[in-house]
């Protein structure tokens, strides 16, 4: 049983609004969705907990929600306390440990160990998604992040792309949405420290000693949104058809055979 959400921990209704947006224009969420939301203790992903978990009490349709946490066991970020906070929340909750830095030394092939690092993640949560039957994974990226991945792909890809709102992984078994999209990253980080959200603070030393190439469109974007300041707004208004390349996939599907989800799984 999901333990009622005090006043202290409501979202503001601008983030609640966009979030409602973004379900109803990409059509994320179905009657009878399972939806398993990976949870890596940043702000996005703590705050789309507390969004989910509200849209839940008054939503037209029903749907589960469940999250998950990658232990990706590397010095520096520790995230096992977020079972507690689960409990507390009365989430059901799966946590999974792997020592991704150490199997990257060994498997990685010339690829950075971050990217490494979310491919093998994103297996992770697909696995966990079929094995406890959840048939939608929800995950926290919001416009800014949306952004950044636009200008990446743009300067060093030669390509128009960006992340998608709502599609189904190349299985097809799973569906993946971004209910953040239209919100922006101060949003959330506002809302984390107004709510007093647990985060984790992530210093991965793998991450941080790469000068990452999306810091640097973050504060590219920044400069430019200083003078202008619709910036994101004709960003999104750009990339929108990009973000649902391929079509949407109908919610509500795949149909699961859901095992009982109201016990809290290691
Ligand atoms: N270790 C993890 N366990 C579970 N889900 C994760 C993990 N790392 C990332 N994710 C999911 O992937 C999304 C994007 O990951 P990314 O690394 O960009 O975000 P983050 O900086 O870790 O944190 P956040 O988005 O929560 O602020 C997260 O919002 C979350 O939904």
């Amino acid at each position: 049983m999901s333990i009622p959400i005090p006043n202290s921990l409501k979202p503001p209704k601008s983030l609640l609004r966009l979030v409602g947006r973004a379900i109803a224009d990409f059509r994320m969420i179905g009657a009878g969705d399972r939806i398993l939301l990976g949870v890596s203790g940043g702000k996005d992903s703590l705050s789309l907990l507390q969004i989910l978990r509200h849209l839940r009490t008054y939503a037209p349709v029903r749907f589960d929600l469940a999250v998950l946490t990658v232990d990706p066991e590397v010095p520096g970020f520790d995230p096992r306390s977020l079972k507690d906070y689960y409990d507390t929340l009365g989430i059901p909750w799966h946590y999974e440990q792997q020592p991704l830095m150490e199997q990257a030394r060994e498997h990685m092939d010339g690829d950075s160990f971050c990217a490494y690092c979310s491919r093998m993640k994103r297996g992770i949560m697909y696995r966990i998604c079929r094995e406890q039957g959840y048939n939608v994974l929800a995950l926290g990226q919001h416009l800014d992040d949306l952004a950044e991945s636009l200008l990446m792909s743009l300067f060093h890809g030669g390509q128009l792309r960006t992340m998608k709102a709502h599609y189904t992984n190349q299985e097809g078994d799973v569906r993946v949405i971004r209910p953040l999209v239209y919100c922006r990253e101060r949003q959330t980080a506002d809302y984390a420290v107004r709510a007093g959200l647990p985060v984790i603070p992530d210093s991965c030393p793998a991450c941080f000693s790469m000068p990452t190439r999306r810091e640097h469109m973050k504060v590219l974007l920044a400069r430019e949104e200083a003078g202008h300041g619709h910036l994101f707004a004709n960003i999104l208004h750009a990339i929108r058809p990009i973000m649902t390349e391929g079509g949407l996939p109908e919610p509500g599907w795949p149909q699961t055979a859901a095992p009982g989800l109201d016990t809290a799984a290691g």
